[in-house]
């Protein structure tokens, strides 16, 4: 479908508590929104969905008042907008739950619940907040610790943190971007509930995300995004995953994986080998090894210990007990830097946390950590870098191709795959990729597939953790099974099913048939 049609309001119904009249924003450029008109109804779950980049989140932060419009028109209930920022757009109800999110690491959970509503100073919070606290979790069902500190949480649970904020904001309208990215299965489906709950009692939340199996189960509308322009909007019972993926590209594209290498023989000497690791961070007995060319997967529930592993592996966390050996060397005490120069690489899993620098240009963050690379006679040669960094973009197809541009100027997904980009350049032996494909859309999410099977054939083992089970069964040769911090059993996913295994996973001390 290539007209640009705008929403309708049903003729009968209430009338839409915001109302966006050819939408625009200019970032340098870019047309990040391009003449966007669109309804929201009270008591609706309105989906947007396309490509990276193709203006969700900066639609639902025009929406918010996050970004100040270029040009169009805003009505809310009823009355046009001019100025707009978050605190106005707070007093209308209006609440945004961004990407990257905004609270206070080192203030408590409840602290951040409250933040800028509390009277007291010092984050001490006015009495009955006690009991508002408890409203809003009986009502949210996250069963978050009220007075731990935001920091000590991952990154799933400080999500979690930001939706009771805007509960506690008694928000009509809730914009919510990527909201389920780092939730597992059953805290996704608890999402919903809530998001069902919501509407239920009127409130509209517009769902931005890249799982078109959620968006299809809890949207009532879906908007499609390409380039900036409004595809079109319509009820999500008329479209099916593939409608709307040709929707978001303007072509269709069968969700497929590439095919994988052939299984690497056990006699081959490992890459990596992990023996009886354990850390104060939840890590207590993994064992695991790979081989190079080998895609191996590390399968377990959000919170099983799995980013923990990847983290003992690469050194961000200290070795209580257990060894790393990597291409046949002991990497004793491992520590990032030591663990970068002896050719291992990691993808972390919180890219604002742990892995990007958003005020620095894309080559500076790719180069940074490879600057020896780039050196002629000890002085950085900025051609060689530009060159590099440049030939990756294009293999990543990040978009747009800028690669001075602020990092904080790109999507969500093209961010992860400058990501991605960083960790390859140093020609590494061996790759932990912790959930490399988390707010990538289908088209970049299959470039990355491309880049797993093409870094395993170039003899590079690979350590792959993904919430996503099928990508883990689709791309790994061998996968480990993580519970509770410890490696319980591996798997030959080519041999197996996701329930078998999960079933080995849930349940209490039964092994899954391979
Ligand atoms: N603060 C900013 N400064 C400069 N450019 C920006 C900024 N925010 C967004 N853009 C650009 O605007 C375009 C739309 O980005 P946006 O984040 O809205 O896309 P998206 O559909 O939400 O993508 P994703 O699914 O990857 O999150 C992109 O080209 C992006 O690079």
């Amino acid at each position: 479908m290539t007209t640009t049609e705008t929403s309708r309001t049903p003729s009968a119904g209430p009338p839409p508590v915001v109302t966006a009249r050819g939408l625009s924003k200019w970032f340098g450029g870019t047309h990040a929104v391009d003449g966007v008109s669109l309804d929201l109804l009270p008591g609706e779950v309105h989906a947007l969905v396309g490509e990276n980049g193709a203006g969700k989140s900066t639609l639902g932060k025009l929406i918010a008042g996050v970004h100040q419009r270029d040009g169009g028109d805003l009505v809310v209930d009823g009355a046009a907008i001019g100025r707009w920022d978050p605190a106005r757009a707070g007093r209308h109800g209006i609440a945004m739950i961004a990407q990257e999110l905004a609270l206070v690491p080192e203030l408590t959970v409840a602290q951040n619940v409250f933040l800028g509503r509390e009277r007291s100073r010092a984050g001490v919070l006015r009495p009955g907040t006690a009991a508002e606290f408890e409203r809003i979790d009986a009502m949210a069902r996250f069963g978050l610790p009220p007075h731990r500190k935001v920091r000590d949480l991952g990154i799933a649970d400080q999500q979690k943190v930001e939706i009771m904020r805007s509960l506690a904001r008694d928000a009509k309208v809730v914009v919510m971007d990527e909201p389920t990215s780092s939730l597992t299965a059953h805290e996704t489906e608890k999402l919903h509930e809530l998001i069902r709950t919501l509407r239920a009692q009127g409130r509209t939340v517009v769902y931005v995300s890249h799982f078109l199996d959620a968006v299809l189960g809890i949207a009532d509308r879906v908007t499609i995004m390409r380039d900036g322009r409004l595809m079109r909007t319509g009820p999500a019972a008329r479209e099916t995953k593939a409608s709307l993926i040709e929707g978001m590209l303007g072509r269709s594209l069968a969700v497929t994986f590439p095919e994988r290498s052939a299984p690497v023989p056990p006699a081959t000497p490992p890459v990596l080998d992990a023996k009886g690791l354990a850390t104060a961070e939840g890590v207590v007995d993994a064992s695991l090894t790979v081989r190079p060319g080998e895609v191996v997967g590390l399968i377990g529930l959000v919170g099983s210990g799995r980013s923990e592993i990847a983290r003992a592996l690469y050194g961000a966390d200290r070795l209580t007990a257990g060894t790393v050996t990597l291409r046949g060397k002991p990497l004793t005490r491992p520590r990032p830097w030591r663990s970068i120069a002896a050719g291992l690489a990691m993808v972390p899993e919180d890219r604002h946390g742990q892995g990007l620098l958003l005020m620095r240009s894309i080559r500076e963050n790719i180069a940074l950590t490879h600057s020896r690379r780039f050196a002629v006679a000890g002085v950085i040669s900025r051609r060689r870098e530009r060159a590099a960094v440049g030939e990756l973009a294009a293999r990543l197809q990040l978009r747009p191709a800028r690669i001075e541009a602020e990092i904080r100027g790109f999507s969500g997904g093209n961010q992860q795959k400058a990501l991605i980009g960083k960790s390859l350049l140093g020609d590494p032996a061996f790759v932990i990729l912790d959930e490399p494909t988390r707010g990538v859309d289908v088209g970049a999410k299959y470039a990355i597939y491309e880049l797993i099977t093409a870094l395993a054939a170039q003899g590079v083992g690979v350590l792959l953790i993904s919430s996503e089970h099928e990508e883990v069964m689709s791309l790994s040769h061998r996968a480990y099974l993580v519970r509770e911090g410890r490696t319980i059993d591996e798997v030959v996913p080519a041999e197996t099913t996701i329930d078998r295994i999960l079933t080995t996973l849930f349940g209490t001390d039964q092994k899954a048939a391979p």
